[in-house]
């Protein structure tokens, strides 16, 4: 049995690496669709299964695949990775001084079933000024990462305080993971 993180983030790659997870990494092709009209923690979810699933069609039936998508939701509006810089300059303007909600939905796939759940984190960023968006812009951090800021980066200067699980904001819930895990049989301690 191989483990297999099916995602191309690296920031996913060294969450699992940190609670010492053997495991393997294979991208799906999938791709996301944030406009679709479903519930943004069922989005969330759909995405997860579907970059699982379609990974776990290319490998053994006894491995486990774990996939993840992240979101940032801000009064209900569904904010991905940005398109360019116009788009992450938008999403920056629109979270500052508001509490959003990071999502992120998780899949872990095995031949027998798939379990699948997701978490919320409640973020709440400071007031940024013009020139921090545009200094922010320019070192390139917020172009790969949902709602175009990274708390583990220097978009941590933007968060004011957060309530509820750190490790599922950067993009790897790893507490729902170990209990999705455990369910199929695998044990991380
Ligand atoms: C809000 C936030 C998001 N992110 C990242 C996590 C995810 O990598 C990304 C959201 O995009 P996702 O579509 O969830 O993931 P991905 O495209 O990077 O990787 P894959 O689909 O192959 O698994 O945003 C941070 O790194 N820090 C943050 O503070």
């Amino acid at each position: 049995m191989t483990i297999i993180l099916a995602s191309a983030s690296p920031r996913r790659r060294d969450l699992l690496t940190q609670v010492g997870c053997d495991f393997v990494v294979m991208t799906s092709g999938v791709v996301e669709d944030n406009a679709q009209v479903v519930p943004p923690h069922e989005l969330a979810i759909l995405q997860a299964k579907e970059k699982a699933l379609d990974v776990f069609s290319k490998v053994q039936a006894h491995d486990v695949v774990i996939g993840a998508d992240t979101i940032v939701v801000l009064d209900g509006q569904v904010y991905g990775k940005p398109v360019d810089k116009n788009d992450a300059r938008r999403m920056l303007t629109s979270l500052a001084g508001k509490e959003h909600q990071v999502i992120t939905g998780i899949a872990v796939v095995t031949a027998k079933e798939i379990w699948n759940d997701f978490v919320v984190t409640n973020v709440k960023i400071g007031d940024i000024t013009d020139e921090e968006i545009e200094a922010y812009l320019t070192t390139g951090e917020p172009m790969d990462k949902a709602g175009a800021y990274a708390i583990q980066g220097k978009g941590a200067l933007f968060v004011e305080s957060i309530n509820g699980c750190y490790a599922n904001v950067v993009g790897l819930p790893l507490n729902k993971l170990s209990e999705l895990l455990k369910k199929a049989g695998v044990k991380l301690l």
